[in-house]
């Protein structure tokens, strides 16, 4: 059980006032989603949380430690990212690419164990994989690229999850899948955030949302609080109708952009 905090936080974003700083912990339990428009800041924010880039001013503590003063071993055993755009490096196939989430558990020169492969093929499993784990990467679609993604943060066994539009490229099913893996996360007690655009996703599976606006200001809470549809218009400038399906919110984009 982890937990990942922001104190006082502020993104480095090249020419831009320094806006709300960041004061929040996410617990374990908690799937939180960062909502906001193109350019405001979520892709900076997830990373400056991984400690891949560093903050303006503020730090990011996990379980009360500085990022900066933890090795990167230690910071990737307890935290995965699933970045947005990946490249492919060298040829692999499925599952060579799987176990690189076993690498964090192991020395330079040690070999994956009988227990990583099992990990792995429970990771292609549990995202629908399993049929092609001898495939070559390059040879995948964008959905069974992200589902990869997803297995090889699975494998690594984190704490924490912090995912960049991890709905990407998926179908309609298997953004439900994913949404369900995070929320499965949840239950055993591990943190999950998600950069999201989609905003019936985070209305109907998220428990906390940080609105970021494209000025640096932010605000933060628990999901039904925050999910006002007024408030949404404005961070999107785009209008929207709200409606309730199974007592649920979700929002639709009405016709109308609200102008400057
Ligand atoms: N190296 C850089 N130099 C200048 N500006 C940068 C640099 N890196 C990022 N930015 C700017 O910082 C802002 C935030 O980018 P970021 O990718 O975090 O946004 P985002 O909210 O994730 O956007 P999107 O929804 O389009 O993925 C953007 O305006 C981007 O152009």
């Amino acid at each position: 059980m982890s937990t990942l905090a922001a104190r006082q936080l502020v993104i480095d974003i090249p020419e831009r006032e320094d806006g709300t700083p960041l004061d929040f912990t996410i617990q374990p339990g908690e799937i939180w989603a960062i909502l906001g428009p193109n350019g405001a800041g979520k892709t900076t924010l997830l990373h400056t949380l991984a400690g891949l880039k560093a903050p303006r001013k503020g730090e990011v503590a996990l379980n009360d430690q500085s990022l900066n003063q933890l090795r990167r071993k230690q910071i990737a055993r307890e935290i995965a990212v699933v970045f947005q755009e990946r490249q492919d490096g060298f040829p692999a196939t499925v599952l060579e690419t799987v176990l690189i989430g076993r690498h964090p558990y192991m020395a330079p020169w040690d070999v994956e164990t009988a227990e990583d492969l099992e990990l792995a093929r429970a990771a292609l499993e549990r995202t629908q994989l399993s049929a092609l784990e001898d495939r070559l990467v390059s040879t995948l679609s964008g959905g069974e690229r992200q589902r990869l993604a997803l297995a090889t943060a699975l494998c690594q066994q984190p704490a924490i999850w912090l995912a960049d539009e991890p709905g990407n490229h998926l179908d309609l099913r298997h953004q439900v899948e994913a949404m369900k893996l995070f929320a499965n996360e949840a239950d055993v007690g591990r943190a999950v955030l998600l950069c999201l655009h989609d905003l019936n996703l985070a209305a109907r599976w998220c428990t906390h949302i940080l609105l970021l606006y494209p000025d640096g200001r932010a605000c933060w809470g628990a999901a039904d609080k925050m999910l006002e549809r007024s408030a949404l218009e404005k961070l999107y400038r785009q209008q929207l109708t709200e409606t309730q399906v199974d007592g649920r919110r979700y929002f639709v984009p009405a016709t109308d952009r609200i102008d400057d």
